[in-house]
């Protein structure tokens, strides 16, 4: 391109031509020129119109990329990070998926990291720690109010508690003086409404310790895809806010009995019983924090959690009998105006069946009976009324699903 007159390399011997034969030969140089510089030309046209089609592509592209982080996007954890791609499992569905993603996008990318896929799968971002699932599935409860006072007729399964609960957390050198591994999870089984939640929350109070509440069956049934991870973050928590006491009620639901059938759910529950399993077997890391699990489906528990070092602890907690019941009505009409003609013996009589919860239904109930005849002091037939409307209503609940 920098070439000069001097430079150029004359087509004609400069000495012997003649000045004819000099334009000539220029005549000719200047005519291939010409056929090259048109050449060029053409050439440069092309390029034209290429870029302008490629231009054409990145703006239809770009939009298109617009419009696919617009629209909505499925959320999907990932699996595993593997040579031919990185595999995810997309939440609601729970299936799997090969996708490929950006090398820059990659580096980003961890198992277990949360991202948004489109349509066809493709990873668009990766999402923030998701702190509000945490949030959902768990009640995180730095000071429960429930004393052991406020629990009735459930002395022996209290006394158990206590000692498997609040001794390794308070005093901890007894266990090791004595020279035995202090029992490492409580397993509180029965009818609902006996009280289990109560003895968990007591027992964290009496200890200072923070209750940490998740039910069993949010895990597997809300947060498809999610549970393993759950149970981690679960511990983790538990493990941020030591002193602890964790509670999973409903625990059925992440550690039954294996069916034969081999769904997608079915692994998902299986993943998630794992992982606790895991990390139950994992107690030594766990210092403070103390297990507490509720079912009311015993039958139905996978014998791989009851093993010695998981929940070697079995209380049941049955509905209360006579005396119980007569407890829990003076516990739960503490701060009622009740007559002198309520007999809490006759009470306790009458409401055979009831569990804790159903009593304080119906002392609730009979201070509305109260309430609608404007009264303030509640009698005794406000109370057998209550019984009489709360069993029929249980009845009820019991037919209706019978035949649901
Ligand atoms: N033994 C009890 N003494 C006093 N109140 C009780 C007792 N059992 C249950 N209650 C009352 O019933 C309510 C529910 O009890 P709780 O949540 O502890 O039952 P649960 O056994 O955990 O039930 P579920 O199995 O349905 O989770 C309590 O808040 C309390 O008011």
């Amino acid at each position: 391109m920098t070439d000069t007159v001097d430079d150029v390399d004359l087509p004609y011997d400069e000495e012997a031509a003649s000045q004819q034969e000099k334009i000539e030969a220029l005549r000719e140089r200047l005519d291939v020129l010409e056929g090259q510089n048109e050449e060029m030309r053409d050439k440069l046209l092309d390029a034209n119109a290429e870029n302008n089609k490629y231009q054409q592509k990145l703006e239809r592209l770009t939009h298109e990329n617009k419009k696919l982080k617009q629209s909505p996007l499925f959320v999907a954890t990932v699996q595993e990070l593997t040579d031919e791609g990185v595999i995810i499992k997309q939440h609601g569905n729970n299936q799997e998926a090969l996708t490929e993603v950006t090398e820059e996008m990659r580096t980003d990318l961890e198992p277990d990291s949360r991202v948004a896929v489109n349509n066809s799968l493709s990873v668009v971002k990766r999402l923030d720690k998701e702190t509000d699932v945490r949030a959902r599935v768990m009640q995180v409860d730095h000071s429960p109010d429930v004393t052991y006072e406020d629990i009735g007729g459930l002395e022996t399964q209290m006394q158990e508690v206590r000692e498997t609960v609040e001794m390794p957390l308070d005093r901890p050198e007894m266990f090791e003086q004595v020279g035995i591994d202090p029992p490492s999870g409580v397993l509180l089984h029965g009818p609902p409404g006996t009280g289990k939640t109560m003895l968990a929350k007591a027992v964290a109070n009496q200890t200072d310790a923070t209750f940490i509440k998740m039910a069993g069956s949010e895990l597997v049934h809300k947060f498809i895809g999610e549970g393993a991870k759950l149970v981690r973050d679960l511990f983790e928590v538990a493990r941020e806010n030591e002193p602890a006491v964790l509670f999973i009620d409903e625990i059925d639901a992440i550690a039954s009995k294996r069916t034969d059938s081999k769904t997608s759910g079915d692994a998902e529950v299986q993943r998630t019983m794992m992982q606790l399993l895991s990390e139950m077997d994992g107690f030594e890391e766990r210092g403070d924090v103390r297990i507490i699990a509720a079912t009311n489906r015993f039958d139905m528990l996978d014998p791989a959690i009851l093993r010695p070092g998981r929940f070697d602890r079995l209380i049941e907690v049955p509905k209360p009998d006579h005396a119980g019941r007569e407890i829990i009505f003076k516990i739960h009409t503490r701060n009622m105006n009740v007559a002198d003609d309520v007999d809490f013996v006759e009470l306790a009589d009458v409401a055979t069946d009831a569990s804790g919860a159903d009593i304080k239904a119906i002392c609730t109930e009979a201070g509305m009976f109260a309430i609608r005849d404007d009264r303030t002091e509640i009698y005794m037939d406000d109370f057998v009324s209550a019984w009489e409307k709360i069993s029929a209503e249980s009845t009820d609940e019991s037919v209706s699903r019978a035949f649901a």
